[in-house]
C-alpha cells in the first residue's frame, strides 16, 4: 500500500452511517470525474496524465535538464501559484535541507517586492545561472515583471549565450510568453490546455525544474501512476481518495469548516503550500469550501498547539505521516546526564517523532478535533507522485461532492482587475 487512511482518530467523530449515506453521492461524483461530464470537464487531462505523458517529450525534457545542469548553479523558476508550488513542495520534501551541491533551484515571480529581486540579484552574481519562466496563461503579472528584470540581467550577463539558458514553459499557442519563446528561440515546453496549474505538478511545470535539481523524476511520475491506477475505483471503501474527501464534506456539513494540514516532519512544509492552493482555489467559491491552514509539528505546537487544543472548535486535522525511519539518528549516551534526556537513549529521532504525534492525535482528539491520518510508507520520489495524485484526485472528488467547479478559479480574478485598472493598463480604464 502506498498509502493508507488509518481511520482509528476518525471513528468517534464519523459513523458509518454517515459514510454509507455519502456513497451514492461518490459514485455519481465518480462518473462525472471519468466519463468528464461535471462542470470544468475540459481541464481534466491531469487525471490519466502519468499514464499517458509522451515519452519523447520526457527524454526532451532530461535533455533540456541535464544541459542545464551542466552549465548552471543555480536555476531560477519563475512563476506564480500552481507554476511553482508543486516544483517547491517536491524540492522541499525529497532534497536534504541544506545545499549539498548540485544545481540549486531558487524562485521568483511570486511576490512584486523589489527587495526581494533586488536580494537575488545579489545572489546570483558570479554564479552561473539559467532560467525557466512558466506561465500556463503567459499573462500573471508576478511572473512577467521578475521575466523582465530577470532576462534583461542575462542578456547584460551572457549575451548571445543567453538564449541558451532560458527555458520557457507555457501555452502550445495562445499568450505573451508564447510569442516571446518562439521570437527569441528558447526552448520550450508545453503546459497542457487541459490541466490547469494546480494540477500540473507532474507536467513540464514540474517535470523540468525538478529534472535539473536532481530528481528522479521517472520514479515521481511512476508514484503517480500507481496512484491514478489504484485510485481510479469506483466505490468509497475501495478508494483511499474517495474516503478522504467524503470525510472532509461530512466534517465540513458538520461544521468543522477548518482543515488543518499537520505533519511532523519539517520537509513537507512545500507540500503545505501547494496542498493549500489546490484545495482553496478548487473549493472556495460559491460561499462554501473547508478553509485550508496548515502546520509543521512539533514545530508548530509551541504557536499554535494552544489554539488547536483548546481554540474555537471548527478544526479539524489531516495529519500525513511517513512510516520508515531514513534517518535513522539515534540520541547519544551521556556520562553526565545533565540534560536527563539518558532514559532516551537507544530511541531513534523517528521513534520521538512517532510518539510525539501518537500524544498530539491522542490530546487533539480530547480537546475535540477530529483527525484524518495519512500514513506514508516512505520519503521518496515514487511515494511523494502517489501522495501527489492522490490529493489532486481526492480534491475533484471532494469539490464535486459539494457542488462546485473543481478547476476554475472565478474569485482570483478580482484583485487582478482592479490592480490594472489602478496602474492604468491599458484596455482597464476606470469606470
Ligand atoms: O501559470 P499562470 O497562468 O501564470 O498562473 C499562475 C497561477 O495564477 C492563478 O491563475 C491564480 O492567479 C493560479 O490558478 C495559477 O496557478
Amino acid at each position: 500500500m502506498a498509502l493508507t487512511l488509518n481511520r482509528k482518530y476518525i471513528e468517534g467523530f464519523v459513523g458509518q452511517v454517515e459514510l454509507d449515506a455519502l456513497a451514492d453521492f461518490v459514485s455519481a461524483a465518480h462518473k462525472k470525474i471519468h466519463n468528464k461530464t461535471g462542470a470544468g470537464a475540459e481541464f481534466l487531462g491531469w487525471l490519466d496524465w502519468p499514464s499517458g505523458m509522451d515519452a519523447s517529450e520526457l527524454a526532451r525534457l532530461e535533455e533540456t535538464a541535464l544541459k542545464l545542469r551542466e552549465t548552471a548553479d543555480v536555476l531560477v523558476v519563475i512563476g506564480i501559484g500552481g507554476s511553482y508550488l508543486g516544483t517547491k513542495a517536491v524540492q522541499d520534501l525529497l532534497q536534504p535541507a541544506f545545499n549539498l551541491g548540485g544545481v540549486e533551484v531558487v524562485f521568483a515571480g511570486q511576490n512584486i517586492s523589489g527587495r526581494y529581486l533586488d536580494d537575488l540579484l545579489m545572489y546570483l552574481e558570479g554564479k552561473e545561472v539559467a532560467l525557466n519562466v512558466i506561465s500556463k496563461s503567459g499573462t500573471t503579472t508576478e511572473p512577467a515583471i521578475a521575466f523582465r528584470i530577470l532576462r534583461n540581467w542575462m542578456m547584460e550577463k551572457y549575451g548571445e549565450e543567453a538564449t541558451e539558458r532560458i527555458v520557457v514553459s507555457t501555452d502550445e499557442a495562445a499568450g505573451a510568453l508564447r510569442k516571446t519563446a518562439d521570437e527569441a528561440g528558447y526552448t520550450s515546453f508545453v503546459i497542457p490546455d487541459d490541466i490547469g496549474g494546480r494540477y500540473s505538478v507532474l507536467t513540464p511545470v514540474g517535470l523540468l525544474p525538478l529534472a535539473v535539481a536532481g530528481i528522479d523524476v521517472r520514479a515521481l511520475l511512476k508514484g503517480a501512476e500507481e496512484a491514478e491506477k489504484a485510485l481510479s475505483a469506483s466505490s468509497l471503501e475501495d478508494n483511499a481518495a474517495y474516503l478522504y474527501a467524503a470525510y472532509r464534506q461530512i466534517l465540513n456539513m458538520r461544521g468543522y469548516s477548518v482543515e488543518v494540514f499537520a505533519s511532523f516532519e519539517p520537509a513537507m512544509a512545500g507540500i503545505n503550500e501547494w496542498w493549500k492552493q489546490l484545495f482553496g482555489e478548487s473549493e472556495g467559491k460559491q460561499g462554501k469550501g473547508v478553509f485550508p491552514a496548515s502546520v509543521i509539528y512539533s514545530t508548530d505546537l509551541h504557536s499554535m498547539g494552544q489554539y488547536l487544543q483548546d481554540g474555537r472548535r471548527m478544526l479539524f486535522e489531516t495529519m500525513v505521516s511517513f512510516v520508515e525511519d531514513q534517518a535513522k539518528m539515534e540520541i547519544p549516551f551521556d556520562d553526565e546526564n545533565g540534560d536527563g534526556l539518558n532514559y532516551l537513549v537507544d530511541k531513534s529521532l523517528h521513534e520521538v517523532n512517532q510518539q510525539a504525534m501518537e500524544a498530539t492525535a491522542m490530546a487533539h482528539v480530547e480537546g475535540g478535533v477530529p483527525i484524518l491520518a495519512l500514513e506514508v510508507p516512505k520519503i521518496d520520489e515514487y511515494h511523494t507522485g502517489y501522495l501527489l495524485y492522490f490529493f489532486m484526485k481526492a480534491c475533484a472528488m471532494s469539490a464535486y461532492l459539494s457542488g462546485v467547479n473543481p478547476f476554475d478559479q472565478p474569485g482570483v480574478e478580482q484583485y487582478k482587475q482592479n490592480m490594472f485598472e489602478l496602474l492604468g493598463k491599458p484596455g482597464y480604464e476606470k469606470k
